[in-house]
This record gives C-alpha cells, structure tokens and sequence, in this order.
C-alpha cells in the first residue's frame, strides 16, 4: 500500500519527529512511504517522492517541518483539488495522513467527499485549540518555549521593577496564554475565555506593590485584543513604568519536548493501524487515549479550555 503525508498550516515542533516515525513505522509494515512537499500547495503542484529512512535521518530533535507547510488558496476550488487528486492517482497513492490543524482537515474532507481518498488527520498546532483533543502535537514545546522567555522577562522586570505585558499566540484560543501563565506564576492573565476586572485587579495589585511587590508580569492572549489596554491600565492605574513584549513567531520555533516527540510516535502509531478504506477521522488524544472522530465533528464544534485550568486562570483576572 502506498501511503502519504503532508504539514499544513502553522507548524509546530513535533512534525517532523512525525514524518520519521511515519516512515519507520510505513516500511515496517512493507508499506510504501511517500511525502507530499509544502502541504496543500504540493498536493496541487505534485511535489510528491517516495521517502526513505535517509530522508527521516537526523530531523528527530528539529523543529519546523523537513517537507515544509503552506496554506492555499487554491484549494478552495474545485480545479486545483481536481488536479491534486490527479497527482495522487498519477503516485497510486491510495491513504493521506495530514498533520495540520482542523482548516487543514476541514480541506481535506472535502477532498474525501469528492474523490474518496481516505485519510486521518493528525491535530498539530502550538495553538491546542482542535475540538475532540485534549492535545495537539506541538504544544508542549511551544508551552517550553514560552516558559523560557517568560523567565527571562522576569529576571529584567524584577531588576527595574517594570510591568511587563507579554503577549501569546494562538489565535482566539487563550490556551497559551492560560498555562503560560500558571505555570509562571504570572500576575495579571488575560484570555479570550475569561472576563477582566480591572477594578478588582487594581485593588489587589495595590496592595501587593504597597507591600512590597517588586514587578508584575501579565500574560496576553492574542486573540483578547487587550494587550494595549493591559498595558495602559499597568501605566496610568498602577503608575508603573510598563513595557509590552509580543512573543511572536519564536514560539513556533525549537526542537521538540521529550513529550512532544514520544506523542508523535504515538499518534502515526494509531493512526496508521487505523487507516482503514473510507477513514475520514482526526486521531484525537482524550482522557489518556487515542481514539478515532470524523472530520466533521471535528470542524462543527469549538475546542472549550477545561474548567479546572480555567478556574486556576481566573484568580489572575481580578
Ligand atoms: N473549506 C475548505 N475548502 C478547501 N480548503 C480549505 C478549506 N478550509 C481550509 N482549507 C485549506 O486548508 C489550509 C490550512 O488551513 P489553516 O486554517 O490555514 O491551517 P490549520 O490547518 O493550521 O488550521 C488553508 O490554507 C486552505 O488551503
Ligand atoms: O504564521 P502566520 O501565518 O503569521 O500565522 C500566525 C498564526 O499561526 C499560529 O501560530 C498557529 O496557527 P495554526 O496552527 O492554526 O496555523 C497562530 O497562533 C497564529 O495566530
């Protein structure tokens, strides 16, 4: 059997530790392992070779993808999916597996309605924001990454005694910023998922600089849009000298966690033992399983942050 795999979307460490154990685990099974180069835009262009365990050589600890990501426009219409099925077929490449995010897999069950070419979906982004996942690929490392800045900052806000705002990825999705934000103790979260009241976390934040706080760090999502106003409250209520730090792409950068290589393992495991004909399913990581939901749960309904964690969030938005 001949199978391919594609990066699409924002790519997040954890790819490519997917891509070698796709290819282990393909010629294992005497499969035929072929890449599909720079995700939908290849499938369209047919930039599809066979892989080898020389091409999945010595990418284990890189971040990034070895056979590049894209997002298309093309694909939204009819005659470049025609022509990526065409390439495909031209391949007898028979099954897909996407590691990509749900637009990536919302692509792709079109593809499945018109032309039947079954595949699984595999939830990548730093974001965590796919419903039916409690985990998506990448995100642990992106959470790593984001740790190491935020301590950063902290050494220098606490050595001028500054605010600092720094603000998170990840779309309309507060994750990033929620866990971020616990797990480096931040002062002030702000999260789409979360109301803020300033007026509370002006009376609280008072008290603690009148007791000898030295600095805050709040901790912005994206997606809140309030990483401005974050700032100004810091200045004109706190009077604190304030600074504003958007982390950017660097969190989609370095090499993969122990946790996210071992999860890529994981994944292209189950995902290849369940790539049966007519399979049009994300793989998703729930209550410590994997099991199997098609597509189109997937796409219909919004990912929730889980209360515990938003609980924990809440005590910084007053
Ligand atoms: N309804 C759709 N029909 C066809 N292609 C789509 C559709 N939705 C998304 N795509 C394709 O999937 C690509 C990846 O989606 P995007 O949202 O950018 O990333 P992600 O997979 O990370 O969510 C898009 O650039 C587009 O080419
Ligand atoms: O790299 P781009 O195109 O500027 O996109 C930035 C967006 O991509 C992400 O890094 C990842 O998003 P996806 O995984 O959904 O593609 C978001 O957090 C961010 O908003």
């Amino acid at each position: 059997m001949r199978i391919g795999i594609f990066t699409s979307g924002g790519d997040a460490a954890g790819m490519n530790p997917a891509l070698k154990a796709f290819v282990e685990l393909t010629l294992e099974k005497g499969w035929e392992p072929f890449f599909v180069y720079n995700g939908l835009e290849g499938l369209i262009d047919g930039k599809i070779r066979k892989a080898s365990y020389q091409d999945v050589a010595g990418i284990l600890h890189k971040g990034g993808t070895i056979i590049k990501s894209s997002r298309s426009k093309r694909f939204y219409d009819y005659e470049y999916r025609k022509r990526a099925y065409d390439n495909l077929k031209k391949h007898d490449i028979e099954k897909i597996i996407v590691l990509g995010g749900d637009g990536s897999f919302r692509a792709m069950d079109v593809f499945f309605e018109e032309f039947g070419v079954s595949f699984a979906g595999i939830p990548v982004t730093i974001d965590n924001d796919i419903y039916g996942t409690d985990y998506c690929l990448g995100v642990d490392t992106a959470l790593n990454v984001i740790r190491m800045l935020l301590d950063n900052i902290r050494d220098t806000a606490s050595s001028f005694g500054r605010a600092f705002v720094v603000e998170t990825m990840g779309r309309e999705c507060g994750y990033l910023a929620l866990v971020s934000s616990i797990t480096s103790g931040a002062e002030i979260c702000v999260i789409p998922e979360l109301d803020v009241d300033f007026v509370s976390l002006k009376r609280r934040l008072s008290k603690e600089l009148a007791s000898g706080r030295g600095y805050v760090l709040a901790v912005v999502a994206e997606g809140s849009n309030k990483t401005q106003q974050v700032a100004d409250f810091l200045k004109n209520d706190l009077g604190m000298e304030t600074r504003i730090t958007t982390l950017g792409h660097v969190q989609r950068g370095g090499n993969p966690t122990v946790f996210d290589r071992l999860m890529a393992y994981k994944f292209i495991e189950f995902a290849l033992e369940n790539l049966r004909e007519n399979i049009h399913h994300m793989v998703g990581f729930k209550d410590e399983k994997f099991y199997l939901l098609p597509i189109k749960d997937v796409v219909s309904h919004k990912y929730k942050i889980n209360d515990f964690l938003l609980k924990l969030g809440r005590r910084m938005t007053r």
